[in-house]
């Protein structure tokens, strides 16, 4: 196949000049931005400058002023109610700090979205359900435990148990690890990274999380000045030319984080 061809088929959410704005505060600015299947494209940028805003975007959470977004090569504008549908299917999300569902429990708040999009008998969605959570690496006795009995480690980890109830091919994790230790924000890159390569999933990942941009994402953009400034490897980021992408990823946490073995 032509290369240029491959490359094309390979992007699974291409957005396109894309703008949004509330009143008169444009947020982004004719921004383009692709992610290919299988990677893990870390999504950065200095607070405020609109990550989330681009995520909900995607997500339909947002309207846009203009631009363009085909997912699996899909325009959702273009799109008839069931591609839609079949398309939704296609993406999980873990929004930030969880957002699970605190009157649920966490095979509950994994069985919604099953509820919303599938009919299937409650005996299969239990054992859906369980599939998932130890997918996720939690124990069986998660299941029926509330928001509220969960360390932040198992909540992040229940949500991102949901954002995979309907076997999604595109993942999007804002700030995953935020607010974990250090040790269990590395397990939840690691997990990330597992269910990448035994899943084949695609992610993408808002964060502010450097240990994660070093270790487990394949490619990393940058939010700026209303676009994404730069994207690329984090070789790509140390020799891009900006104050805030050189402090960011050259300042002393970077250097520490490179030196290490
Ligand atoms: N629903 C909304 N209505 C009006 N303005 C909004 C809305 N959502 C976001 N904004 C504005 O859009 C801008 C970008 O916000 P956004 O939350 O996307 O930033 P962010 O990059 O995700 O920040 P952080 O890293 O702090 O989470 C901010 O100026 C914010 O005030």
């Amino acid at each position: 196949m032509d290369p240029a061809l491959e490359k094309q088929d390979d992007v699974v959410l291409s957005v396109k000049d894309l703008t949004v704005a509330f009143g008169s505060n444009v947020v982004l600015d004719r921004l383009n931005l692709d992610i290919h299947r299988g990677e893990i494209l870390g999504f950065v940028g200095a607070s405020g400058t609109g990550k989330s805003v681009l995520m909900r975007t995607v997500l339909r959470l947002l309207p846009r002023r203009s631009g363009n977004i085909r997912i699996f090569g899909t325009d959702f504008d273009k799109a008839t109610q069931a591609q839609r549908l079949a398309l939704d299917m296609k993406l999980g999300v873990l929004f930030q700090h969880g957002a699970l569902f605190s009157s649920l429990t966490v095979k509950e708040n994994i069985q919604v979205p099953m509820r919303e999009y599938l009919d299937l008998p409650q005996a299969m969605m239990d054992e859906l359900a369980k599939l998932k959570i130890e997918l996720v690496g939690l124990a069986p006795e998660a299941a029926d435990k509330f928001p509220s009995e969960l360390s932040g480690g198992m909540i992040k980890r229940a949500a991102l148990a949901r954002a995979l109830a309907l076997d999604p091919a595109l993942v999007f994790l804002d700030e995953p690890t935020s607010g974990l230790d250090p040790i269990g924000a590395a397990e939840f890159d690691e997990l990330i990274a597992k269910l990448r390569d035994t899943l084949g999933l695609t992610v993408y990942m808002v964060t502010h999380d450097l240990d994660s941009l070093f270790s487990v994402c394949d490619r990393i953009a940058v939010l700026g000045k209303k676009k994404v400034m730069v994207e690329g490897t984090i070789e790509d980021m140390l020799a891009f030319d900006d104050p805030w992408v050189q402090s960011y990823f050259q300042g002393k946490r970077a250097r520490s984080i490179v030196r290490k073995p």
